[in-house]
């Protein structure tokens, strides 16, 4: 079993001999609050669903991503599984690791009780998959392997996005120009955790577990309702007037282009005080209460709010729960469900053609009326 180790956010990939330049680090983006927040919520939660980032082009939002997947401790996968599962707990649903192999299948035993060890792995840093706004349905949920059906004459499965997506994120720019049937797919699986391919001969169920970040720009057009309510949360993004923080940004982008490694290390210790609260949160998350104040305080605001349906009470309970265990707490109280309502809430409003203040304001003015306007401090 390989154990050199894997440092990502320093740029040093030394498993598989590759040798990578450092990624940009989170904790150098400049402002973004709104976006930090929604991908962090995620990263420690990620049964919230994904998050929709709406807003202008070049305000780092892909950046960010990319960020955040690489703050991530590196992860170990099992050597060859297209899928990446973790030899820790390989996914019983995986086509590599739970299928029997060929000489234990013959002894009627499974191929992981047969060693009794874990199978050998590799350490690879978190995935960032791109999904590309031409793709076609087969390269993101995987096909018929053509080459091996032509020259070998054998079915198999060649995996697509979605398998190299598994254990990491999604990243779809442009996600409101995606075909609808192509969001809805994607949308399933991020919540099922498994892709399904049945097709031509080929029937292959497989782990697909990841954080969908979906973007795009609202001058482009919105998805339909029915797919943005699929979504988690929701975060604006915009581009930043404060002059100083614009200075702030390009100089810092222009250290990193000068010298990543030098750059990175500046920003190691910021990186690993947040790569530790990460951590913590999510080790803390399963024993966060969520007190019945808050249940009621997000059923209130949904009423109030007139939302269709209870994704939008889960999503406010999940998003508290997880800045609860972020800031270290082990309650969520009606003050979180305040501070997540907007990004959990804003894409399921329903439009209302005498509400002239905006979303936000409205989001804003019924959490004042139902939490009250103190709990949004
Ligand atoms: N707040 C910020 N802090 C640091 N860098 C930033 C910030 N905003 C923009 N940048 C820089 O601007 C450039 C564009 O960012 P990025 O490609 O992440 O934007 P994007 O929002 O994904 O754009 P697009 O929607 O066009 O894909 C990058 O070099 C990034 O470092």
């Amino acid at each position: 079993m390989t154990t050199t180790s894997v440092e990502t956010q320093n740029g040093k990939t030394t498993d598989s001999g590759v040798t990578t330049l450092p990624v940009y680090p989170f904790t150098a983006i400049v402002g973004q609050a709104e976006l930090k927040l929604a991908l962090l919520l995620c990263v420690i939660d990620p049964t919230i669903g994904g998050v929709m980032v709406m807003g202008h082009r070049g305000t780092a939002k892909s950046t960010a991503v990319r960020a955040l997947a690489a703050l991530l401790p590196p992860q170990r996968a099992v050597a060859g599984c297209p899928y990446g599962c973790d030899p820790a707990a390989p996914s019983s649903i995986c086509p590599h690791c739970a299928a029997p192999d060929q000489d234990a299948a013959k002894n009627g035993q499974e191929k992981r009780r047969a060693s009794a060890k874990r199978p050998p792995s590799v350490l690879r840093p978190v995935p960032v998959v791109d999904l590309p706004l031409g793709a076609t349905e087969d390269r993101v949920v995987g096909a018929l392997d053509i080459e091996r059906a032509l020259v070998e004459g054998v079915q198999t499965f060649a995996p697509g996005l979605l398998a190299r997506a598994n254990r990491g994120f999604l990243y779809i720019d442009e996600v409101n120009l995606l075909e609808d049937h192509l969001v809805d797919l994607l949308l399933d699986v991020a919540q099922s955790g498994v892709n399904v391919v049945e097709r031509e001969g080929i029937s292959v169920r497989h782990p697909a577990r990841f954080v969908l970040v979906g973007s795009g720009n609202p001058e482009e057009g919105d998805l339909r309702p029915q797919l943005l309510d699929r979504f988690g949360l929701h975060a604006r993004i915009t581009t930043i007037d404060d002059v100083a923080e614009r200075v702030e940004i390009v100089k810092r982008r222009r250290a990193f282009d000068a010298d990543p490694v030098a750059f990175a290390q500046q920003w190691e210790r910021e990186q690993q005080r947040l790569q530790r609260r990460i951590r913590m949160a999510q080790k803390r998350l399963p024993s966060v209460e969520l007190t019945d104040e808050a249940l009621y305080a997000a059923a209130r605001l949904c009423v109030a709010l007139n939302i269709d349906g209870h994704r939008g009470e889960l999503t406010l309970a999940r998003a508290a729960v997880a800045l609860a265990a972020f800031e270290g707490r082990e309650s969520a109280q009606p003050s979180d469900i305040a501070r997540v309502a907007t990004l959990s809430l804003r894409h399921r409003l329903r439009k209302d053609p005498l509400e002239t203040s905006g979303d936000d304001a409205r989001i804003e003015r019924a959490v004042a009326e139902t939490i009250g306007a103190a709990a949004r401090a």
